[in-house]
């Protein structure tokens, strides 16, 4: 800025990024506290600032952190994550959403099975059946409405006929509808060519649906006699949305509008309470649900599930959720008890379900297993990891006090010399829950939500105890942080190092981590001492090349003399465990080679002949090393300066 000393751009910056002064994005203050936290640390190690007042510094500048990091609200915090899975969400349907069928009340008018129904009812004066209890929205006016518990009768004045619905016709309207909607085969004239079977006391053999009916139909008034309901159309679309209320109502208990509860209770729900609302609406059917108990009873298992709504409820009773259950929708009969949802640690309430599931997914199954004789040579390393890792696992009561293993492990060394497969074996071999982490799997997902994944990452560690959370090429979520990195990945790295710390040097907590490398010196240097532990992995021995070789040739039919494997050993000094797989693959496919192409086909698998000492000169001839001179003595170096092994 022209004309600005450095001092005032100083105190301008100063009152401009400063957190309370109301002005910060979010990503500032969150910046700003994790800066705080830091510093705070900083000064402790630096015994600029007691315990004490780092304990409670440090509690204080947390919660505010956590609060940013956490609130939904756009403004105050970083909590967006949910945004990307729930546009995903939105286009996917579930079983409360309506299922829209392409029928109108027009198109449905215009069906011939209901232009032959209209003709033979306004011949024979019967009933009609409202297209109710259908699980389809005719266009948008009626919601899958249930009529069922309803005896209506009357005159259509879109139909000119008298109008009567019964149960049984709800129910076989419902099958008719949905017969119709889905293209079914039927009768003739498109109906079922058998009337339904009876429901219920209260429902009589459906006359509508014996298509010569002519007499008018003898009608079962049901327990609690019929009504008259005149309607037109404005007022029948009403009816029916009322309808599906009143006869769930009905289909759990059906009281609503008198004393709803035998329990000596008051209280009703919304729907109730709607549904009574509604009633009073339409109050020229006055005795609509006096009926629909018995018929409700009837219906109850002829009709749809009232999902769970049938049961007895008051302020005390549990919910009950109106979603079906995939067991209601397997067994049909349903039972009283709700799904208990999964018991969620406490310590986990500020983290959004989402998250925790995306963490707990990348608990590592235990694979293959793998044993630690499966990892050829590497014996200091094995004998370092088993006393740091399995054993304190294993004894946490021995292992207290001075004996207390470090809480961080970086493995570091070559491509390809086994340090991927370690991390395998302390999966399968420490009885700990296993977290391997990739630095992709906290960095692809969606931005901004790294530092949040993080968080959770440790926070579900520590109630999964004893853990270890391994992570595979560390260097690339801990390299050194530069001026001109992404302010993302600068966040993911401070809050590792913040959660690293805190994991590390609570003497309460079990969790371990081990990171793994094979570009050491590229880590960052609070993230090297936060891994007290450096062990370096290095290129096979002689003996391990020996045992690699071995081991892989027990498995296949191989002649290898004692001094052959010999000559191959010392031949391969400078391959990492990985060339000497690979070169153990190149000669195995020497035998093949060998082969004349015109028996290929026809050759048995006994007939291939063993894997010789020439397949493996030949193989040594194509499978160089893959670790140079020069970057061995990197790793040296480095393992000189910083590693802990001997
Ligand atoms: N010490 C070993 N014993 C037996 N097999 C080994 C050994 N080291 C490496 N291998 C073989 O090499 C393969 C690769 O090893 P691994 O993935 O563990 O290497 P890495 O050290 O993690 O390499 P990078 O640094 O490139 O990730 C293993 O699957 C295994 O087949
Ligand atoms: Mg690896």
């Amino acid at each position: 800025m022209p004309g600005m000393s450095g001092a005032h751009l100083g105190e301008w910056q100063r009152r401009s990024f400063d957190i309370s002064s109301g002005s910060c994005t979010p990503e500032q203050t969150a910046d700003a506290y994790r800066a705080h936290i830091l510093a705070i640390q900083y000064a402790w190690a630096n015994s600029q600032l007691s315990l004490a007042g780092m304990d409670s510094l440090l509690r204080t500048y947390s919660e505010r952190y956590a609060a940013v990091l956490d609130s939904d609200d756009p403004r105050t915090g970083l909590n967006n994550y949910a945004e990307g899975a729930l546009h995903l969400a939105r286009s996917q349907r579930n079983h409360s959403d309506k299922w829209e069928s392409s029928l109108t009340t027009a198109s449905v008018l215009e069906l011939p099975c209901v232009r032959n129904m209209v003709r033979s009812a306004t011949g024979a004066g019967v009933s009609l059946v409202a297209p109710a209890d259908v699980n389809i929205t005719v266009g948008q006016e009626c919601e899958g409405s249930s009529l069922s518990g309803l005896v209506q009768s009357g005159t259509d004045p879109l139909f000119n006929t008298p109008l009567l619905w019964t149960t049984s016709e709800v129910n076989s309207a419902s099958s008719h509808f949905q017969g119709a909607a889905a293209g079914r085969p039927r009768g003739s004239d498109g109906f079922p060519s058998q009337p339904p079977s009876s429901v219920g006391p209260s429902v009589r053999a459906l006359p509508l649906f014996s298509q010569h009916s002519s007499a008018p139909p003898q009608i079962n008034p049901g327990p609690a006699g019929q009504q008259v309901f005149n309607s037109n159309p404005s007022k029948r679309k009403a009816f029916y949305n009322s309808g599906g209320e009143a006869s769930r109502g009905g289909a759990y208990g059906g009281q609503a509008g008198q004393e709803p509860r035998g329990s000596g209770t008051n209280f009703k729900t919304a729907r109730e309470q709607f549904f009574v609302d509604q009633q009073k609406k339409h109050s020229h059917q006055p005795q609509r649900n006096q009926q629909a108990p018995g018929l409700a009873s009837t219906l109850g298992g002829a009709t749809k599930k009232s999902l769970g709504a049938n049961r007895p409820r008051g302020t005390f009773s549990k919910f009950v959720s109106p979603m079906p259950r995939q067991e209601d929708e397997v067994d049909g009969a349903g039972s009283d008890s709700t799904p208990e949802p999964p018991p969620v640690d406490a310590r986990l309430k500020n983290f959004e379900p989402k998250i925790i599931e995306l963490i707990m997914s990348e608990i590592m199954d235990h694979g293959p297993p793998v044993a630690w004789d499966d990892i050829a040579g590497l014996e200091f390393a094995k004998a370092t990891i088993k006393e740091i890792v399995v054993w304190p696992m294993l004894r946490p009561d021995i292992f207290t006090g001075l004996r207390g293993p470090p809480k961080g492990i970086l493995l570091f060394g070559p491509p390809g010399t086994g340090k991927t497969l370690i991390g395998k074996c302390i999966a399968c071999q420490s009885g700990a829950t296993f977290f391997s982490i990739s630095a992709s799997s906290l960095t692809s997902k969606w931005v901004g939500e790294g530092e949040k994944m993080v968080r959770a990452l440790f926070a579900i560690a520590r109630c999964h105890q004893p853990a270890v959370i391994f992570i595979d090429e560390i260097d690339s979520l801990l390299s050194q942080r530069t001026d001109g990195e992404h302010d993302s990945s600068r966040r993911i790295k401070t809050e590792f190092l913040v959660q690293l710390d805190g994991a590390t040097t609570s003497a309460d907590d079990r969790i371990l981590v081990v990171g793994a490398t094979n570009r050491p010196q590229e880590i960052d240097e609070a993230a090297r001492r936060r891994l007290a532990k450096r062990l370096y992995i290095p290129l096979p021995e002689e003996n391990a090349r020996r045992q690699i070789i071995s081991k892989l040739m027990a498995r296949e039919k191989s002649q290898l003399a004692e001094d052959d494997l010999e000559s191959v050993v010392t031949g391969t000094a400078g391959f990492s465990g990985a060339d000497m797989t690979g070169l153990c693959r190149e000669a195995a496919l020497g035998p093949i080679r060998s082969i004349q192409l015109s028996d290929i086909a026809t050759i048995t698998p006994d007939q291939v002949r063993p894997i010789l000492h020439r397949d493996f000169q030949e193989a040594l001839r194509v499978v160089r090393p893959s670790v140079s001179v020069k970057d061995l003595e990197l790793y040296e170096e480095w393992n000189k300066t910083f590693g802990c092994g001997l």
